[in-house]
């Protein structure tokens, strides 16, 4: 089977036809979910990075992904938890201080918080997180659960979005910079970092991925998982089409000023 023409992939799982022999055609189908689902496709990306959007457009997107941000950190101690493998949750914990920062170094957390601050935002309002859409909590929090819930195995396949991110970043720093006034270099320093942070950790997750899912059974585990976070991703940008760009903004969420 040729997994890169493969059809029988639905929105939520792999067919049940597919079936995946060995590794090589694991990664294969990692790396086509990847190129049909990443959210670098989504419309509101395209928007972002094209400098379509306002300066409350933009403010919507960086309050909203704060969330997504300062939840990966309890996410990762939650992944952390389903390991008795000391190795394992060696080479994890780096990521939790990637975020949180460590006594006197900065972490993703407080640039990130640069990003928002640099954008106009009170930091306080930010880290309330009060003013997030709806669907953008529910779908962080789904993201928890999900490595709570799934075996450790899913938990860890779940990260491997990361592939595709640096790709991503690259075009968000470029495309922001060149498009928009008010963004500067400064406050752009969190994806700058990711650009190294990013690969490292997901090479380990797919060398992991692909050593540790031994049956086809395991390795349609691992591409539903890649599946279920692609998800993740895309219906936060949905949210904030619906909300920002067509102007449906929910009770009780941000509103831009002027
Ligand atoms: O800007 C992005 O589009 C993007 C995407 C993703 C991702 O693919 O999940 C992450 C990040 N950024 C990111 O900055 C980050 O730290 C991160 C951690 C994780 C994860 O699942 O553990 N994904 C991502």
């Amino acid at each position: 089977m040729n997994a890169t023409t493969m059809t029988g992939i639905t929105a939520l799982s792999i067919g049940k036809d597919i079936r995946l022999n060995n590794a090589e055609e694991l990664e294969a189908t990692l790396r086509h979910i990847g190129a049909t689902r990443y959210h670098s496709l989504h419309p509101f990306h395209k928007l972002l990075h094209g400098g379509k959007l306002n300066k409350g457009q933009v403010q919507a997107w960086a309050l909203n992904r704060y969330y997504y941000q300062s939840t990966i950190p309890i996410k990762d101690a939650v992944v952390i938890s389903r390991f008795r493998d000391r190795a394992t949750r060696v080479e994890w914990r780096h990521r939790i201080e990637d975020h949180d920062g460590d006594i006197g170094s900065e972490g993703g957390i407080e640039r990130w918080l640069k990003l928002t601050e640099g954008l106009g935002l009170d930091t306080a309002y930010v880290e309330s997180t009060e003013g997030i859409l709806p669907a953008t909590r529910f779908a962080v929090e789904a993201y928890v659960h999900y490595c709570r819930e799934k075996s450790p195995l899913e938990a860890i396949a779940s990260s491997l979005t990361e592939l595709f991110a640096p790709n991503l970043h690259e075009e968000r720093i470029s495309g922001m910079l060149q498009h928009y006034d008010f963004v500067n270099p400064d406050i752009m320093s969190y994806f700058k970092r990711r650009l190294t942070q990013a690969p490292r950790d997901a090479n380990f997750a797919l060398d992991y991925v692909k050593t540790h899912a031994r049956t086809p059974e395991e390795r349609a585990s691992v591409c539903n998982a890649l599946i279920f976070k692609t998800n993740v991703l895309w219906v936060q940008l949905d949210a904030l089409y619906h909300a920002y760009v067509e102007g449906h903004i929910p009770p009780g969420a941000f509103v831009p000023k002027g």
